[in-house]
């Protein structure tokens, strides 16, 4: 018996895999994998027994409609979660490279130079271009001029941006295009070297012409880091995600590769949600 889609989000979700559904089988190279965590905002319970393996070097998409976990899911990562009171992991583990994150013996400020973020909006710092990409390696101790330098120009043709300022690297970062502010704020996340890097509706601000340069990066990035991203754009998940991850009311329905989430959905919940039969 297939699950019906409710009409209404309901508060406590009922289970909603098919009968007889597993668990997505682990990755046995798994980058990132969540041990059936459940996760609450107070006494608000917001994520139910997550199970994911996240590859490393490969971007992973989540999708799924409003409110249903996907940037909870993403902050579990690098403990922005814990910047909310009451907010925390009830049950269940988080581990990058088979490390549990949520050990007390976590240093948070290591795990976030491990794990970058790139946010919705872009927000580089009230700082000329060449100060927003060398600031994570100034705060760290780096002072040698040249290897600052390098740094930089690396980081900017890192995220496709060096030729367009190179000949404007002390000028105000807010002079460039919103696009432009983007890739700036992706290469200021490279620039310290992280493993991973998550991606916030990282497009949702741009226009067609900037979301695809942005696309094309994604996809470049992902040789050198691996790339977890949050997008309401079905077709980008389809264009730049070689895995991805579909969320209903804080629980995780399918987790797939690309092609065969799209084509081929396991839950009719998933086959709904893709053909926009509710959103
Ligand atoms: N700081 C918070 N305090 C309390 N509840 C929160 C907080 N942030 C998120 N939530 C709740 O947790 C649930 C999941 O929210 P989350 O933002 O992770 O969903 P989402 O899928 O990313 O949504 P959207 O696509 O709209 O960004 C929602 O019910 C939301 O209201």
């Amino acid at each position: 018996m297939e699950t019906q889609l409710p009409s209404t989000i309901p508060v406590l979700p009922e289970p909603i895999l098919q009968p007889g559904t597993q668990p997505p089988e682990a990755v046995s190279e798994a980058k990132i994998r969540f041990e059936h965590v459940d996760f609450c905002y107070g006494s608000k319970q917001a994520l139910w027994d997550i199970h994911l393996d996240i590859p490393p070097q490969q971007v992973t998409a989540f999708i799924g409609p409003s409110g249903c976990g996907k940037s909870t899911v993403l902050r579990c990562l690098n403990r922005m979660n814990d910047m909310v009171p009451g907010a925390r992991v009830t049950s269940g583990k988080i581990e990058i490279d088979g490390e549990d994150i949520n050990l007390a013996t976590q240093d948070v400020t290591d795990l976030r130079k491990r794990v970058g973020m790139v946010f919705q909006k872009s927000n580089p710092f009230p700082d000329s271009i060449y100060g927003n990409v060398s600031y994570g390696l100034r705060i760290a101790g780096v002072k040698d001029r040249k290897i600052l330098d390098e740094a930089v120009e690396a980081s900017l043709r890192g995220a496709a941006l060096w030729d367009e300022v190179k000949d404007r690297l002390q000028t105000s970062a807010f002079g460039l295009s919103g696009g432009q502010q983007q890739r700036l704020c992706i290469a200021r996340a490279i620039a310290v070297r992280p493993e991973i890097i998550l991606m916030d509706e990282p497009c949702s601000a741009l226009d067609p012409i900037a979301t695809s340069k942005v696309e094309d990066l994604i996809t470049k990035l992902k040789e050198e880091f691996t790339i977890v991203m949050v997008t309401h754009n079905m077709e980008q998940a389809r264009r730049c995600a070689d895995r991805t991850a579909f969320f209903y009311v804080g629980k995780l329905v399918e987790f797939d590769d690309t092609m065969t989430l799209f084509q081929n959905p396991a839950q009719k919940l998933t086959r709904d949600y893709i053909m926009g039969r509710f959103s």
